[in-house]
């Protein structure tokens, strides 16, 4: 015990043992909502799944994956991976990116801020330029931060301002970049009345231009830099809602290639140089890491920038707590520390995690509170299936759930770990294209994949925890206030390819559960960050005081 009194030790629980073999299953993006034919659990071949639900009533319940439940700003945010996996990994809510910055920017403290008057330093010789995700989704940017922080950098003396889009259709409608794109084309004509020189430089659909993560495919970054920083891009144009528009003709938001803009002479009008200051916008972390190595790294070998400017760089946030990266940033994260998976480990549980390459970061830098690597690789082994890259997953909707599975089933098989941890991530990759019969496909892939873990879990004797992060292929159609499908402009049903509001499963059996536990009746409102507690006690030990309830109880039988 330290000086302040803190201990990593944790009680042993009174009632459960320790030493059982636990598998802990994430389905991503797989909500509960009621049955119809825009539901793809529903309507795909889920024997798993339903056997879990109707098996054994006690030991199955839902959990909030929305909102507060998981620290975004209001009841109407919908669920995401990060939120999602730090609530189950770090077993408390803490308010999340969007909400920090929110704050951050009504109280005016992003102006005071370290990051800021770092970038502040280049407003009166250099350009300013805002990077990131252009809609209200809130996952990873929202819309009018970005309009309050261009109104607050013009106030405080950015002169020159370029802002680089990454059209979303993701988190929002297909087609609903037009629209944002028309706002912040307003809103920048109005600064240019003041007397700023503010244009959007570049941009591109988020899927195929910069946001790409975990190092899946560098392809996608080296398209963002080439046009935002080098000034290069296939297309050109002389406005952005002329080239989104014209670039949907050919793709989905999500997926529109690169284009720059042009001045008359048909010069870029926003490159990045010497002297320039870059803020990145996106809160979340995953999407934007790549980037922030490529702007602040001076070793890097991941693609060649053919130019390195030498420019001033923040983020909205720090994206990585162990990398320090980036070191400057325009708001402080959420300081989520003690995290489950670093008690267990100093509690005698070795763990073992794995997904492919797209959602590798979900059971691991998420999990343990956005932050990368280790606490102790001798009791931890954390392993990344390559993902396809290069392709949308609807073409190969069951992804590498197989092969997950497989490497789930030969760890606990092998007994060397106590928890063996998993996101499966087909529900929510395949949920994204909105391509409603490869989701159905996708689900019953994941589930299948659920039934080779648990499969493993009945051989040695051990014990199944299956939940989700968040909704996504259990409703694939944007609804009215009725909760009808929505039609658009030509009749047509809306496809909604971001994630819900909706509830998850929590499920949780096995033979090594203790007879006797069951779900408490008493927190009628648990959510995700439940479950971390929930865990804790199915390895034997109490959780932290400090932690949100844990969901299960032990009656005597
Ligand atoms: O980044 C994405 O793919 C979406 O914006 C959110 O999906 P995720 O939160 O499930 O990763
Ligand atoms: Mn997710
Ligand atoms: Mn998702």
């Amino acid at each position: 015990m330290g000086s302040s009194g803190f201990s990593w030790k944790l009680e042993d629980h009174p009632k459960l043992p320790k030493g059982k073999i636990l598998a802990m299953v994430v389905l991503d993006g797989w909500g509960e909502a009621n049955p119809n034919k825009y539901n793809c659990i529903h309507v795909a071949e889920t024997p798993t799944m339903d056997s879990l639900k109707n098996g054994a009533p006690d030991k199955w319940r839902l959990v909030r994956a929305h909102g507060k439940a998981v620290g975004l700003p209001t009841e109407d945010d919908m669920g995401n991976s990060e939120v999602g996996h730090n609530a189950l990994g770090a077993g408390r809510i803490f308010a999340q990116g969007a909400k920090l910055v929110d704050l951050a920017l009504e109280s005016g403290k992003i102006y005071d801020g370290e990051g800021f008057s770092y970038i502040k330093e280049s407003f009166a010789t250099g350009t300013l330029h805002l990077i990131g995700l252009l809609s209200d989704g809130g996952v990873h940017s929202r819309l009018d931060q970005l309009q309050l922080l261009l109104k607050g950098a013009s106030e405080r003396g950015a002169k020159r301002i370029r802002v680089h889009i990454l059209t979303d259709g993701r988190d929002v409608l297909d087609g609903s970049s037009v629209g944002f794109v028309e706002i912040l084309e307003n809103d920048l004509s109005k600064l240019r009345e003041k007397g700023v020189d503010a244009q959007i430089a570049s941009g591109g659909g988020r899927m195929y231009v910069t946001m790409d993560r975990y190092e899946n495919d560098w392809g996608v970054v080296k398209r963002g830099w080439d046009a935002q920083v080098l000034g290069e891009a296939p297309h050109k144009f002389k406005s952005a809602v002329e080239a989104v528009k014209k670039l949907r003709e050919g793709a989905n938001d999500q997926y529109l290639p690169p284009f720059v803009i042009v001045d008359e002479s048909g010069k870029a009008v926003g490159p990045v140089v010497d002297g320039d200051a870059v803020v990145t916008l996106n809160f979340r972390a995953d999407r934007m890491v790549m980037l922030a190595k490529a702007l602040e790294y001076e070793d890097f070998d991941k693609f060649d920038r053919i130019r390195f400017p030498k420019i001033r760089y923040a983020g909205m946030l720090e994206y990585d707590g162990e990398l320090k990266l980036p070191s400057k940033y325009l708001v402080s994260p959420p300081e989520i520390e003690r995290t489950s998976g670093e008690y267990l480990v100093h509690n005698g549980v070795s763990t073992f995690a794995c997904s492919e390459t797209v959602k590798f970061g979900h059971v691991t830098f998420f999990w343990n509170g956005n932050r990368s690597g280790y606490f102790n690789s001798d009791m931890e082994e954390y392993v990344e299936i390559p993902s396809d890259s290069g392709i949308t997953f609807n073409v190969k909707p069951k992804m590498k759930a197989l092969e997950i599975a497989e490497k789930a089933r030969d760890a606990i098989l092998s007994r060397k770990y106590l928890q063996v941890r998993v996101n499966l991530p087909n529900s929510d990759m395949v949920g994204h294209t909105g391509d409603i019969d490869a989701t159905v496909v996708a689900c019953k892939a994941a589930d299948e994949a659920v039934k080779m873990i648990l499969d493993a879990i009945e051989q040695v004797g051990g014990i199944y925890v299956v939940t989700a992060d968040h909704g996504n292929a259990e409703d694939m159609v944007k609804r009215n206030k009725k909760g009808e499908p929505q039609l658009d402009k030509n009749g047509q049903i809306q496809i909604l390819t971001s994630h819900t509001l909706e509830p998850v499963p929590l499920a949780i059996g096995g033979p090594g559960l203790a007879p006797g536990v069951r779900f408490r009746k008493d927190v009628p409102d648990g959510g995700l960050a439940n479950v971390a507690a929930t865990v804790m006690n199915l390895h034997g030990l109490v959780a932290p005081t400090d932690y949100e309830t844990t969901l299960i109880e032990v009656v005597d039988n």
